[in-house]
């Protein structure tokens, strides 16, 4: 019996796009819905009480990371991420494949599993699907990801299709050494790049295997917009309707909302929390870099259109001073503010699908933010 179970509420008549709730051992949350990222058990700069009042439901934390530093030994310890970081609401955990592939030179995947070398002092690493089960089981988060290959962008179709039979037997590999199935839900994660022949076997390889929600991996490595939507627009048809469905690594405006009117539920990305470190913001009108120095006598809202916190009680011009002097606080204000803008486009995403109207609402949103502009 899985722990993760979802709703499917509504599908919006005018474009692909659903209503649903998903249900955690640690709350529910509607979607489509954009989760924070808290790769080394922190969305960084944010506390739990301001996540908790900006309605962010779930967070990411990264396995690879906190396998490495503080060891998922001491966080069981502490009884588990929830305990260590004090965060009651729910975790979705990656299998680190991803960061491994990304940040890790000379790695070399076997069938086994995958041997590189660690990004913070090179010692000699191994990681196969059993291990990344180990390490989630004992950070205790609510949805786990199978270990998977993500290939580079492009890839030959040879090395797709043996890639996307590996992660197939790897995701069998992970439901096995599933140790706490009661308590923690195991995502399986469709890959094949820009095949559809090779979606379609990876989603019916992991259907088969009869997982509680699935991922859609292997995109935003790169590749075009139109690339991404095309994707979607073949791959999402294949996935359970009954079951969530989630785009990793996706997080800006306009990819949430074409996301969402392909069937997309869940996304994770760290862009809003990234480039609020260095001073950028998303705003309704588009991006506005706080820094530049035309904002120093500013003194409206980061957004007038925005009812958070920072918006009600700091200026542009407070703000960008803050940022030029490196002062933390300023990065908390540019980092609340993108989270809150985010998780607010989801809900009036949510909101224009229950309302029939989600392709009027790209039109509206996408020619005030810009997006149209060539
Ligand atoms: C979050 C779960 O991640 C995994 O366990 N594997 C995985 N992660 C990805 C993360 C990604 N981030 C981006 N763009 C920023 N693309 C991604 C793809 C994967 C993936 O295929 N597989
Ligand atoms: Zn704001």
């Amino acid at each position: 019996m899985t722990p993760i179970t979802y709703e499917l509420k509504k599908t919006c008549k005018q474009t692909g796009a659903r209503l649903g709730r998903v249900h955690t051992p640690h709350g529910s949350f509607d979607t489509p819905t954009f989760m924070p990222v808290g790769t080394l058990a922190t969305v960084k700069t944010m506390s739990p009480e301001e996540l908790a009042e900006i309605n962010a439901n779930i967070i990411l934390s990264n396995t690879y990371h906190l396998w490495l530093r503080p060891g998922e030994d001491i966080i069981k310890e502490a009884g588990g991420l929830h305990q260590f970081m004090n965060w009651n609401g729910a975790i979705l955990t990656d299998s680190g494949g991803f960061q491994v592939f990304s940040l890790s030179e000379n790695r070399h995947i076997t069938e086994e599993g995958v041997h590189f070398r660690s990004h913070l002092n090179g010692e000699k690493l191994f990681l196969s699907p059993e291990k990344a089960i180990q390490i989630q089981n004992a950070l205790g988060s609510d949805i786990m990801m199978a270990l998977d290959e993500c290939p580079p962008y492009p890839a030959e179709y040879q090395y797709m299709k043996s890639s996307v039979e590996r992660t197939s037997r790897w995701a069998e590999r992970c439901l096995k050494a599933h140790e706490r199935k009661g308590e923690q839900g195991l995502f399986g994660i469709i890959q094949g790049g820009e095949y559809e022949a090779l979606r379609k076997q990876s989603a019916r390889d992991l259907i088969s295997l009869d997982f509680p929600g699935y991922a859609i991996g292997g995109l935003s490595v790169g590749e075009p917009k139109d690339v991404m939507n095309r994707v979607l627009e073949f791959t999402t048809p294949f996935m359970p309707s009954h079951k969530p469905r989630y785009l990793m690594g996706v997080g800006s405006p306009d990819s949430l909302i074409d996301g969402a009117i392909r069937g997309v539920d869940m996304f994770d990305c760290v862009l809003p929390t990234r480039i609020a470190r260095n001073g950028t913001c998303m705003t309704s009108n588009g991006r506005l870099v706080v820094r530049n120095a035309k904002y120093a006598r500013d003194f409206a809202p980061i957004d007038k259109n925005c009812d958070c916190y920072v918006c009600k009680n700091y200026t542009r011009a407070y703000i960008r001073h803050l940022i030029k002097c490196n002062e933390t606080f300023g990065f908390r204000l540019t980092t609340y503010h993108n989270l809150y803008f985010l998780l607010k486009l989801m809900e009036q995403v949510r909101k224009a699908i229950s309302e029939d109207r989600l392709g009027s609402f790209r039109e509206e949103f996408f020619e005030q933010y810009g997006f149209n502009k060539p």
